[in-house]
């Protein structure tokens, strides 16, 4: 997950490939609550693992329910025990919530009919979101609930129910705000069924039923069989019980491949329409994990995208995308059916032919933020015109290529603005595109940059490099590092691939010198060389990372890398750094030979006497021994020869920057660096 203050996407060309999505938010939370109120232990498979999930399951721990193992593990299920519909007498808790509605409603629900004492908190943002018609709902049996701030928001405190005055009248709850309101009830209202029927009766109309469809269902799968008397009256029969079915999948979520179904309608195609006729095998994108038989009322997106021009393959539990008709077309459509993935349609018509009006949307209103509002904004910053209403929004895209901005994208703590707005970064205009704070998209999808880049193509060209090139203890690496993390990029160490050519040949007995160059020269091409995280490196099963770290292994890494060969050899590595988001390298020749078109450079030095300090202190740190001057003479014969040899020699690139960090800390550099790196961002500061 990229956790960095913002995450700048080049322009991308084209997207080609198979991503299997996470597990349905809406799923995973509905069946770990349903697990927990049933008898006996449920083993949950391919349960999503995000901001949501982790609320719930840390609020069913506090309840009392077994979980095994202790959180989420990729490619593990997990076995939740329930309490069987009743919790120990006196149970109080003190629940947080974060901003997960799939927690906070539901729990709310089924903890005031279970009895005990709770207080249910979030983040402020909850506290906006309005609760007060499930509230009214569950006070018509004798629930106990009172605000502790705001009538009708959370957070809430919850008593023992009094059940005395419960008749068997249905059970009103309004339809029109949130749909998460009737599914609370239907979820928790079987504990009421025991030895009556139990009626819900929905007041206006109800919106997003597709969710209400999955409640059923999974309702069902739990061994409770509610009658939908047509989307007005519920009916929960008397004797209805929890029952686990044992084991259950959860599907992967449809809302998530709207954003690789749009990627296919938009990106599969060639980059440009003259490349049409020699696009070489046609490109597609498959989904897997969710499909023709999915029980989401999201996978409906399929129908809008067609509409749009997207060409469709499914099969039970996948989808393969591609480009159908492009420009895309415009719609005109009622989106009250699918309202999470339609805002995937939002950023579509940036792509389209003409003006698309999604409607009957208020519900996006009220979501993790004013997603109407929200969408209005941030879609007018790319060129589109914009009118918004209480429940429509109508876009116009930007009339040609150059009306096309690069924008700076605010996603407002919401996950899906910051995944619908990604596919903004196929603009014709080949502009890049900043989204802010990636990590929103915890809350469905983790790792859904990682995922989207893994299907994208760029030219190498806009694959942003920042070349760090400079002598020996100047501060390369450190900084190289800093900036990578604090831009989300890769990190090409690439004097490493000289220590470990270096260490891998006077292993072998070689002499470091022409005579052996064509020797050393192959094993730089077939080194089973291997790079892992915190800078770990190993050769073969060996870890070297500490080997090639000690001042002979720089000896002899600048000895080989005074070889022409051995230089040419190590090209092709050097270059299959440039991945997307972008690359920080660091070298000597980074910026003169390597990456000769980055688009910053900078040539980082230091007084010789500074950099044997910092050496000096550094091996001290490490426990090695270490004296100045022996040091200082060292660096000073690396530098005579990286700087001397006839072959990509240690010099800075015309079109560097110079950086002296001899009076500098190494924040201040890392600050330096990265502001040039902004200024040259045609968005600013986000
Ligand atoms: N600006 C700076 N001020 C003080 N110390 C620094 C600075 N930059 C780097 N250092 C320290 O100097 C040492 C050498 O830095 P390193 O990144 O290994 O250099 P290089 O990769 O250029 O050989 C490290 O201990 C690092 O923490
Ligand atoms: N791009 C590069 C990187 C390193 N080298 C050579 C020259 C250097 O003295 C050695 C070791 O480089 P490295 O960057 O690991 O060394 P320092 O950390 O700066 O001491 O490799 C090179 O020739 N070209």
């Amino acid at each position: 997950m990229f956790t960095t203050e913002f995450l700048d996407l080049p322009a991308l060309d084209s997207a080609h490939g198979c991503v299997s999505l996470p597990g349905s938010k809406s799923i995973s939370n509905r069946v770990l609550l349903l697990a927990a109120l049933s008898q006996g232990t449920t083993t949950i498979h391919d349960l999503l693992d995000s901001d949501d999930t982790q609320v719930m399951l840390a609020a069913l721990k506090q309840l009392g329910c077994k979980i095994k193992p202790d959180s989420v593990t990729p490619g593990q299920a997990i076995a939740v025990t329930g309490i069987g519909g009743q919790l120990p007498g006196g149970t109080s808790a003190t629940l947080f919530l974060g901003n997960a509605g799939t927690a906070m409603r539901p729990l709310t629900a089924a903890l005031a009919l279970l009895g005990g004492n709770f207080e249910m908190t979030g983040v402020p943002r909850m506290y906006e979101r309005p609760i007060g018609d499930l509230v009214d709902a569950l006070r018509q049996l004798g629930c106990r609930i009172d605000y502790l701030r705001d009538q009708g928001f959370p957070p809430l405190k919850i008593g023992a129910p009094d059940f005395s005055q419960f008749s068997s009248l249905p059970i009103q709850v309004r339809g029109d705000v949130s749909s998460q309101f009737l599914t609370s009830l239907l979820m928790a209202l079987p504990l009421l069924a025991k030895d009556r029927d139990v009626t819900i009766e929905v007041v206006g109309e109800l919106i997003s039923k597709p969710y209400i469809h999955i409640t059923l269902e999974l309702l069902t799968r739990f061994g409770i069989e509610v009658r939908n008397d047509n989307w007005q009256r519920f009916v929960i029969p008397a004797g209805s019980r929890y029952r686990s079915p044992g084991a259950i999948h959860v599907e992967a979520d449809a809302s998530s491949a709207s954003y690789f179904i749009a990627l296919g309608a938009i990106a599969t195609g060639a980059a440009d329409e003259a490349d049409a006729d020699n696009a070489a095998e046609p490109k597609s994108i498959r989904i897997l994990g969710v499909g023709r038989d999915s029980i989401q009322g999201d996978i409906r997106f399929i129908e809008a995208a067609q509409a749009m021009g997207a060409q469709v393959e499914n099969g039970p539990n996948w989808l393969q995308v591609s480009r159908g008709s492009w420009p895309l077309k415009a719609i005109d459509l009622d989106c009250n059916h699918i309202p999470d993935a339609a805002m995937t349609l939002g950023v579509m018509a940036l792509y389209a032919d003409g003006v698309t009006t999604l409607r009957n949307i208020a519900s996006w209103r009220v979501k993790e933020t004013d997603r109407i509002a929200a969408m209005a904004t941030e879609l007018r910053k790319l060129g589109a015109t914009v009118e918004e209403g209480a429940d429509f929004i109508r876009i116009t895209p930007p009339a040609a290529r150059a009306d096309w901005k690069a924008a700076s994208i605010h996603t407002y703590d919401d996950h899906r603005v910051a995944m619908c707005f990604s596919l903004a970064a196929f603009n014709p205009a080949k502009l890049p595109l900043r989204i802010e704070d990636p990590k929103c998209v915890a809350k469905t999808f983790p790792d859904y940059f990682e995922t989207l880049f893994s299907v994208c193509q760029s030219a190498c060209q806009q694959i942003p490099v920042i070349c760090i090139d400079g002598p020996t203890a100047s501060g390369k690496g450190t900084i190289a590092a800093a900036v990578a993390e604090a831009l989300g990029y890769h990190l090409l160490d690439s004097g490493a691939l000289y220590r470990i050519t270096g260490l891998a040949a006077s292993r072998a007995g070689l002499e470091l010198d022409e005579a052996n160059e064509e020797t050393i020269a192959e094993m730089a091409l077939d080194l089973p060389v291997r790079f892992g995280a915190d800078q770990r490196v190993w050769l073969g099963d060996e870890d070297i990372s500490l080997a090639i770290r000690t001042e002979q292994a720089g000896m002899n890494a600048s000895r080989v890398s005074a070889l022409p060969a051995v230089r040419a050899a190590l090209v092709d590595l050097q270059l299959s750094f440039q991945q997307l988001p972008g690359l920080v390298a660091d070298g000597r020749d980074m910026g003169t030979v390597i990456f000769p078109h980055a688009p910053l450079k900078v040539y980082l030095w230091a007084s010789a006497q500074c950099r044997a300090e910092r050496r000096y202190k550094q091996l001290i740190s490490k426990g090695i021994s270490a004296n100045i001057s022996t040091l200082l003479a060292d660096l000073e014969a690396r530098d005579a020869r990286d700087m001397q040899r006839a072959t990509a020699p240690l010099k800075p690139a015309e079109d560097s920057l110079q950086l002296d960090s001899s009076e500098m800390t190494i924040e201040e550099v890392v600050v330096q660096v990265l502001t040039w790196w902004q200024e040259r961002q045609p968005f600013g500061r986000a």
